[in-house]
């Protein structure tokens, strides 16, 4: 996850590959619920990791139910006991629901028929979202909550019900605020339903139907079948019993696969090269985002599908702009409205009246954030219509907001592959982590840009000039890649001798072509990775510098290197740190950072690191050291150290690490152009 203030995405080219994608959120967090209320133990697998699964797991612990393990693993299914329709004598307690919509409403419903002593929290956007027609059902039949805040919203408070005065009558609910308030009623009230029919009828319009289809899917597996009638009046029979079906499998997130489906109808032509496969989720979906793909094909794409698969390209283009009534796909239908950008004419979302309560005021936010690129726009109370930039000049570098709100983050994504060529920033890029947290590695691993976009900020400078730790705060801060340009013949070495290679020209060919596939990774505490293992004690040793200097005398390993240098260049940018960076191997970066302190203030800094470990050392070794490693480095024939002609020079020998990281951060901004006009 990128865990940055923001993300910047340099212009894309295209896009091709396969994603596997992570579970459905709608069924991730229904499964739980439903196998948490069961009789017996269900295994639950490719359950989505995510924030809106963290909460409601958190909160099914907290109600007593077993879970194994008691987190997400990745690959690893989970198991649920359930309670069997009752709770634990012990349970009551504060339920912190962050802003999973599918998690409130239905555990809300739950405990409020289950009865307890609970409080219902979330993040204060939570506390905006409206639960009131829920409440209003729920008291309907003796259900004890009420309001701790604002009336009609959480935080609420559970209690007692009192099902004395339960009769016969039909339960109603309204639907056209949100369609998870019936799916809570509908979760809920099989545990009412032991010895009579419970009815439960809808008022008025009912938004978002294809969300209560799903409901009625998973209910059925756990044993509970309930009569539809026009989706209008749902019959519980009598005599429900939640059953565990004992083992599930959760589909891959249709409305996670419209940014994947959008990516393969706006990447270039259509060629083998050119098209995106996405695992985990079919045309045979019980999501109703899956009708997606519809609209994607209105709009020109080309879309295959097979069990749990689907495959897009681009089929026509630009796009074509649709007039097209989204209620029925509420959340993949904010995608369309970046697909929008590049269609022939104005497309117009309309019946989206919900975008209003969700993770933010959706419509708005998409309006502001669209006429940031220089889209023109219009909304209204439950439409918005958008008109692409006039011309590839009319294209702007924007800063998108995002609004705590994942979707926002996804969707804008997309607009990188502008006709301008201009980089996208993403506000608050770890958003995505409600229901996917990788969402951005994901998206780099597909797509592919010219090798000069994807930006390169090369710190140089002298031993112990502290550009190592630079570089990594700043790798850190942008969310890039990181190159320690220094430790690669270490660990060419190290992995040499490890191969049981003789370390001469014998194996000069081997070595050179083991050395560009390595897989060597630096991460933001300065380590060294070589596949999954830490490396970085095993590079410093005595032994590990001299096989070090003698792969180095190779020059078929020495270029070799050069190759796998330049191979960290990728998405979505590159901190290098080394001695030739800029003068050398990336010569055309867009920031070049000289970083150096005197040779005294260095011997200092090494020093004070030395003792800190427990190391005893003398400063004016330590001194005398540096400065014959300074005139080596310096005079050396190949890529002697020296700044790079057009480097920015800093002198940090009276600054911190803080200071110097803002410094360099702040010319890198200098740099960009996001926000200017
Ligand atoms: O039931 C569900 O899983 C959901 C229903 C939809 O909400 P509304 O019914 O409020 O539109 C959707 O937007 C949400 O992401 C998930
Ligand atoms: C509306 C959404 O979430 P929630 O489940 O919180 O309603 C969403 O994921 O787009």
């Amino acid at each position: 996850m990128f865990n940055t203030e923001f993300l910047d995405i340099p212009a894309l080219d295209s896009a091709n590959g396969t994603v596997s994608l992570p579970g459905s959120k709608s069924i991730s967090n229904r499964v739980l619920l439903l196998a948490a209320l069961s009789q017996g133990t269900t295994t639950i697998h490719d359950l989505l990791d995510s924030d809106d699964t963290r909460v409601m797991l958190a909160g099914l612990q907290q109600l007593g139910c077993r879970i194994t393990p008691s987190n997400v693993a990745p690959g690893q299914p989970l198991q649920i006991t359930g309670i069997d329709g009752f709770l634990p004598n012990n349970a009551r307690g504060q339920l912190f629901l962050g802003n999973a919509g599918t998690a409130m409403r239905p555990l809300t419903a739950a405990l409020a028929v289950l009865g307890g002593d609970f409080e219902m929290t979330g993040v204060p956007r939570m506390y905006e979202r409206p639960i009131g027609d829920l409440v209003d059902a729920l008291r309907q039949l003796g259900c004890a909550i009420d309001y701790l805040k604002d009336e009609g919203f959480p935080p609420l408070k559970i209690g007692q019900p009192d099902f004395s005065q339960l009769g016969d009558a039909p339960i109603q609910v309204r639907g056209d605020v949100s369609s998870q308030f019936l799916t809570s009623l509908l979760m809920a009230l099989p545990l009412l339903a032991t010895d009579r029919d419970i009815t439960i009828e809808v008022v008025g319009e009912l938004i978002s139907k294809p969300y209560i289809h799903i409901t009625l899917e998973l209910l059925a597996r756990f044993g509970i079948a309930v009569k539809n009638d026009n989706w209008q009046r749902f019959v519980i029979p009598a005599g429900s019993r939640y059953q565990s079906p004992g083992s599930i499998h959760v589909e891959a997130d249709a409305s996670s696969a419209s940014y994947f489906i959008a990516l393969g109808a706006i990447t270039a032509d259509a060629t083998e090269q050119n098209s995106i496969k996405i695992l985990g989720v079919g045309k045979d979906s019980i999501q109703g985002d899956i009708r997606f793909i519809e609209a994607a094909q209105a709009m020109g794409a080309q879309v295959e599908s097979g069990p749990n698969w689907l495959q897009v390209s681009r089929g026509v283009w630009p796009l074509k702009a649709i007039d097209l009534d989204c209620n029925h796909i509420p959340d993949a239908a904010m995608t369309l409205g970046v697909m929008a950008l590049y269609a022939n004419g104005t497309t117009t979302l309309r019946n989206i009246a919900s975008w209003r309560v969700k993770e933010t005021d959706r419509i708005a936010a998409m309006a502001i954030e669209l006429r940031k690129l220089g889209a023109t726009v219009e909304e209204g109370a439950d439409y918005i219509r958008i008109t692409p930039p006039a011309s590839k000049q009319a294209w702007k570098a924007a800063s998108i907001h995002t609004y705590d709100d994942h979707r926002v983050a996804m969707c804008f994504s997309l607009a990188a592959f502008n006709p301008a060529k201009l980089p996208v920033r993403i506000e608050d890029p770890k958003c995505v982590a409600k229901t996917f947290p990788d969402y951005f590695e994901a998206l780099f691993s597909l797509c592919e840009t010219e090798r000069e976009r994807i930006p390169v900020i090369c710190i140089d400078g002298p031993t112990a000039s502290g550009k190592g730790t630079i570089a990594a705060e700043v790798a850190k801060a942008l969310g890039y890649q990181l190159l320690d340009s220094g430790a690669l013949y270490r660990i060419t070495g190290l992995a040499a001798s490890r191969a049981g290679l003789a370390l001469d020209e014998s194996s000069e060919e081997t070595i050179a072509e083991m050395a560009l596939e390595m897989p060597v990774r630096f991460d933001a505490q300065q380590r060294v990775w070589l596949g999954d293992e830490d490396i970085s004690l095993a590079i410093r040793s005595e032994e590990a510098g001299m096989n070090a200097s003698r792969v180095s005398a190779l020059p078929a390993v020495r270029s070799a290197l050069v190759d796998l240098q330049l191979a960290f260049q990728h998405l979505p940018g590159l901190v290098a740190d080394g001695r030739d960076m800029g003068t050398v191997i990336f010569p055309h970066a867009p920031l070049k950072v000289y970083l150096w302190a005197s040779a005294q203030c260095r011997a200092e800094r090494r020093y004070k690191q030395l003792i800190s470990k427990g190391i005893s050392a003398n400063i004016s070794t330590l001194l005398a050291d540096l400065e014959a490693r300074d005139a080596r480095d310096m005079n050396r024939a190949t890529a002697p150290l020296k700044p790079a002609e057009d480097s920015l020079q800093l002198d940090s020998s009276q600054m911190t690490i803080e200071e110097v990281v803002a410094q360099v951060l702040s010319w890198w901004q200098e740099r960009q152009l996001f926000g200017r006009a």
